[in-house]
C-alpha cells in the first residue's frame, strides 16, 4: 500500500520526515528507499518527469503534481508526456504500473501527504528580462500550506542566488505557521540537459546540495546519495548551491559570446575563425566554444538575468555577452545577404530555405530560439523564407516563414539554404539537390560530401 491509498491530514500524519529525524542514518535511508518518506515533485515538465520517475523508482512512493490536467492524465496512463528522452517511457510505464508514481493536479493534497517536497517548475523572465518567479511563488505557497515538522523542501529549479533564503523561506514560514528549525529547505539545482535527462538525474554529474542550515544540507545529501550514483557535493549554504548553477550557465553564455565575437572578425582577418579556435583549443587551458546564429533555450540566455540587475555590483560583462549572442541572428542574416549578393541574386527576389527552428538539435523547444529572430531578419531583408523543422507541430509563433516539409523543400527552387539547427533528420540530406549555396550555421555539414559552396559563421567571407 502506498500513502496515496489513504488521505491523511498533516495533524494526524505520523512524523515521517528526514529533517531533524531522531533515527540513526541507516534507519533514515531505509525509510526513504522503503517508501516511508512520501515524496511530492511539483512540475512535470522536461525535467520534472524524469526527476519524479527516478524519485518513484528509488522510493516507491512519489506523487507528481502539475497544473496541466493532460500531463497528469498522460502519466497516470503510464506514458511519458516528454518525448525523445532515452529510457523515460519505459521507466514511467514501470513506476506507474507498480504504483510507485502517481500524478495529480491537487498540489495542496500532495503537499499535505508528502514529507519531501521537490520543486521543479519553470523560472522564467518577464518581458523586461527580470526574473519571473511567480510560478515558484505559487508552488512554495502550496507547499507551505501542507508543511509539517520534519519536512524537507528541495528547490531543484534554477533561481537567482539568495532566492531560497530571502524569498522562499519567509514564505514557507508564513504559510505553514511553523517556526524556523522545524522544517528544512535546500537548494539542489538540476544539472540535466534535454535528450539525456534520465541519465543526468541518475548521476552524470556530481549533485550539488546546499541547505539553509546544516540539518537541511545533511537530509538533502542523504536523499541525493540514494537518488544519484554520482558524488554529492555539499556547499556551505543554499545561496552557494544556487550560485553554482547560475555560474555554470553564465560561463557558457559568456564563453559562446567570445566565440561569436571572434567569428565576426572573419571577414577582415580573412581566415577561418573556426580553424583558429580549434587549434587554440589544443592548448589545455583554452576552451573556446562554438560560434553560431545565437543562444537559445530557457537556461543559458536566461540565467545571466538572474545576476544582472539583481545585485548592486556591475554586471556589464554579462550584459555585453548577452547582446553579442543576441546580435548573432542579425549577423547570420547579413551573412546570408552577402552570400546572395555574391551569387548575384537580388534580396527582394530571393528565396531562402531555413532548416531547424528549435533552439537546439533534436530538442522540440522553441523558447528563445535564435531561429525566430533570424527568420525575421531574413524576411526584413527581402527574401521569401521557407522553413523546415520536423520537430514542430504548431507553427503559429513563426509567422515570418512559410513552413514546408523536407520533401516539399526539395521540390522548391531556392537561392540559399541556411542550416540553423542540425537535427538528425537533416544529417542525411542530399545537399546538392538544392542546387544553392549553403550557410552551415552550426558547422555540422561534412563539406567533403557536398559540391555546393558551404559557408560557416566565422568561416571565409563569401
Ligand atoms: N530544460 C532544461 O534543460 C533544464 C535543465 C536544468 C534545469 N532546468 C530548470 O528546471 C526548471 C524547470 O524546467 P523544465 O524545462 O522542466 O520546464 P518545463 O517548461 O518543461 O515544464 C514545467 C512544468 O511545470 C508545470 N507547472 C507550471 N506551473 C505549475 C504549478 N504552479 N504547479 C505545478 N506545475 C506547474 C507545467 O505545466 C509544466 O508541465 C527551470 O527552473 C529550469 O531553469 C531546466
Ligand atoms: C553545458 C550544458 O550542456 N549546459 C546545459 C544547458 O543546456 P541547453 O539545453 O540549454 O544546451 P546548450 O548546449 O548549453 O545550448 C544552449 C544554446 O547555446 C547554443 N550554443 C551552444 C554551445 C556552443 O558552443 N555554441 C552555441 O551557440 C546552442 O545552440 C543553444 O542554442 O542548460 C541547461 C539548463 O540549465 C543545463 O542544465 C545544461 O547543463
Amino acid at each position: 500500500m502506498t500513502q496515496h491509498d489513504s488521505r491523511v491530514s498533516r495533524e494526524t500524519r505520523p512524523r515521517d520526515g528526514l529533517y531533524d529525524a531522531s533515527e540513526d542514518e541507516a534507519t533514515q535511508r531505509a525509510a526513504f528507499t522503503g517508501g516511508d518518506v512520501p515524496v511530492a515533485v511539483y512540475g512535470l515538465g522536461k525535467m520534472g518527469v524524469p526527476l519524479a520517475a527516478v524519485y518513484a523508482d528509488v522510493t516507491g512512493n512519489t506523487v507528481g503534481v502539475d497544473v496541466d490536467p493532460s500531463v497528469v492524465e498522460t502519466i497516470n496512463g503510464g506514458q511519458s508526456p516528454i518525448k525523445r528522452e532515452p529510457g523515460l517511457p519505459d521507466l514511467v510505464a514501470e513506476v506507474v504500473e507498480s504504483g510507485a508514481l502517481e500524478a495529480t493536479t491537487d498540489g495542496e493534497g500532495a503537499a499535505e501527504r508528502a514529507a519531501v517536497h521537490v520543486l521543479m517548475v519553470p523560472t522564467l523572465l518577464t518581458d523586461d528580462d527580470e526574473p519571473d518567479l511567480s510560478i515558484m511563488d505559487d508552488v512554495v505557497e502550496t507547499v507551505g500550506t501542507g508543511l509539517s515538522p520534519g519536512d524537507l523542501v528541495i528547490v531543484e529549479s534554477t533561481v537567482p542566488p539568495r532566492t531560497t533564503v530571502d524569498r522562499f523561506l519567509p514564505k514557507l514560514l508564513e504559510t505553514s505557521g511553523l517556526s524556523d528549525g522545524e522544517f528544512g529547505v535546500a537548494a539542489c539545482p538540476e544539472r540535466t540537459v534535454s535528450g539525456q535527462a534520465l541519465a543526468d538525474v541518475r548521476g552524470t554529474h556530481p549533485k550539488v546540495v546546499g541547505g539553509i542550515d546544516d540539518e537541511s544540507t545533511r537530509a538533502a545529501a542523504l536523499i541525493y546519495d540514494e537518488i544519484s550514483s554520482n558524488d554529492v557535493v555539499t556547499t556551505t549554504d543554499a545561496t552557494t548551491a544556487e550560485a553554482t548553477k547560475v555560474f555554470e550557465g553564465v560561463y557558457r553564455d559568456v564563453n559562446i559570446a567570445i566565440a561569436n565575437q571572434l567569428a565576426v572578425f572573419a571577414e577582415e582577418m580573412d581566415i577561418d575563425i573556426n580553424e583558429a579556435i580549434d587549434v587554440a583549443n589544443t592548448q589545455p587551458f583554452c576552451d573556446i566554444h562554438d560560434p553560431g546564429p545565437g543562444v537559445g533555450g530557457h537556461c543559458i540566455p536566461v540565467y545571466p538575468h538572474f545576476l544582472s540587475g539583481q545585485f548592486d555590483a556591475d554586471a556589464s560583462l554579462l550584459s555585453t555577452a548577452r547582446e553579442r549572442n543576441d546580435d548573432m541572428a542579425a549577423y547570420t542574416a547579413s551573412l546570408t545577404d552577402a552570400i546572395l549578393e555574391s551569387e548575384g541574386v537580388e534580396p527582394d527576389e530571393a528565396r531562402v530555405l531555413l532548416l531547424g527552428m528549435t533552439y537546439k538539435a533534436n530538442i522540440a523547444e522553441l523558447r528563445n530560439t535564435p531561429s525566430i529572430p533570424l527568420a525575421r531578419h531574413l524576411a526584413e531583408m527581402g527574401p521569401t523564407v521557407y522553413a523546415v523543422d520536423p520537430l514542430i507541430e504548431d507553427w503559429s509563433a513563426l509567422d515570418t516563414v512559410e513552413p514546408l516539409t523536407l520533401e516539399e523543400a526539395h521540390d522548391r527552387s531556392v537561392d540559399a539554404v541556411v542550416l540553423a539547427t542540425p537535427h538528425d533528420e537533416f544529417t542525411t540530406l542530399e545537399w546538392d539537390t538544392f542546387d544553392a549555396p549553403i550557410l552551415d550555421g552550426r558547422a555540422a555539414i561534412d563539406t567533403e560530401e557536398v559540391d555546393a559552396p558551404v559557408y560557416t559563421i566565422g568561416g571565409p567571407w563569401p
